[in-house]
């Protein structure tokens, strides 16, 4: 399919994605061959209705009774969101959050190995941070260039975020993973995603307050 050709989702659609994904992975696991909207809407507690047409934009089609075939609703899942290739991406700063980051291993089943590490704090560079070394800062854009890296982890300090950032598009990034609370200016060619942590906590806060006072 071309780029052109592709077609797009809302984000709702996008987040949902890998949660089914997760479920069908499981199912197949344990054996199962045909999965439908029905039961992943049950297993999920979400709507029957938005499952099918969350499933549908795949471009999978289901079998009359049966459902989806597993194997082609999983592949349809990961190349609608770009997993089928893993894609490299670069971590910038290995403080708290980016140590934590790298140590996750399930980004890679999730289509992105984060193949480097860099910081610029002379105690942190050339230590080893869960089976990577860190890299000098300076070194970032050329490396990125050379390897073709179009994803960018941005943990460093709130303050150095854009600096940072422009780095990384110098080097050729095209999407960031924007961890900070800076809001960037970047290029129209440049996606930003924002991870903000506080705000599924004031979710979390929120309904907690409105459940305890109906109590
Ligand atoms: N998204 C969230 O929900 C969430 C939650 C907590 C923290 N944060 C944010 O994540 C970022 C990191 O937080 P942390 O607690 O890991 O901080 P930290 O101080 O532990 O780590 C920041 C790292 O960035 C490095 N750094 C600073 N300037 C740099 C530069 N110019 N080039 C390369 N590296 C540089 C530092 O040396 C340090 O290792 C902060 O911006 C923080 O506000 C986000």
């Amino acid at each position: 399919m071309s780029q052109m050709e592709r077609k797009t989702a809302g984000v709702p659609t996008l987040k949902r994605l890998p949660l089914y994904l997760r479920l069908l992975r499981k199912m197949k696991e344990s054996g199962e061959e045909y999965a439908s909207g029905t039961v992943v809407a049950k297993e999920l507690g979400l709507d029957p209705i938005v499952v099918r047409k969350d499933l549908a934009i795949t471009g999978a089609v289901g079998r009359p009774r049966l459902g989806f075939p597993m194997d082609e609703i999983i592949s349809a899942i990961e190349e609608f969101l770009g997993w089928s290739n893993t894609s490299d991406a670069f971590l910038i700063g290995v403080g708290s959050m980016g140590t934590a980051l790298l140590g996750y291993k399930g980004f890679e089943q999730h289509g992105m190995r984060i193949v480097a590490a860099f910081d610029n704090n002379p105690a942190i560079i050339g230590t080893e941070v869960h089976g990577k070394t860190v890299l000098d800062i300076a070194k970032m854009p050329e490396l990125a260039r050379r390897m073709h890296v179009q994803i960018g982890i941005l943990t460093v300090t709130a303050s150095v975020a854009q600096g940072v950032a422009d780095k990384m598009i110098e080097g050729g990034i095209r999407a960031i993973w924007n961890f900070t609370p800076t809001s960037l200016d970047v290029p129209a060619h440049v996606i930003l995603q924002r991870e903000e942590l506080a705000s599924s906590l004031a979710v979390l806060s929120h309904r907690l307050l409105v459940e305890s006072s109906n109590i």
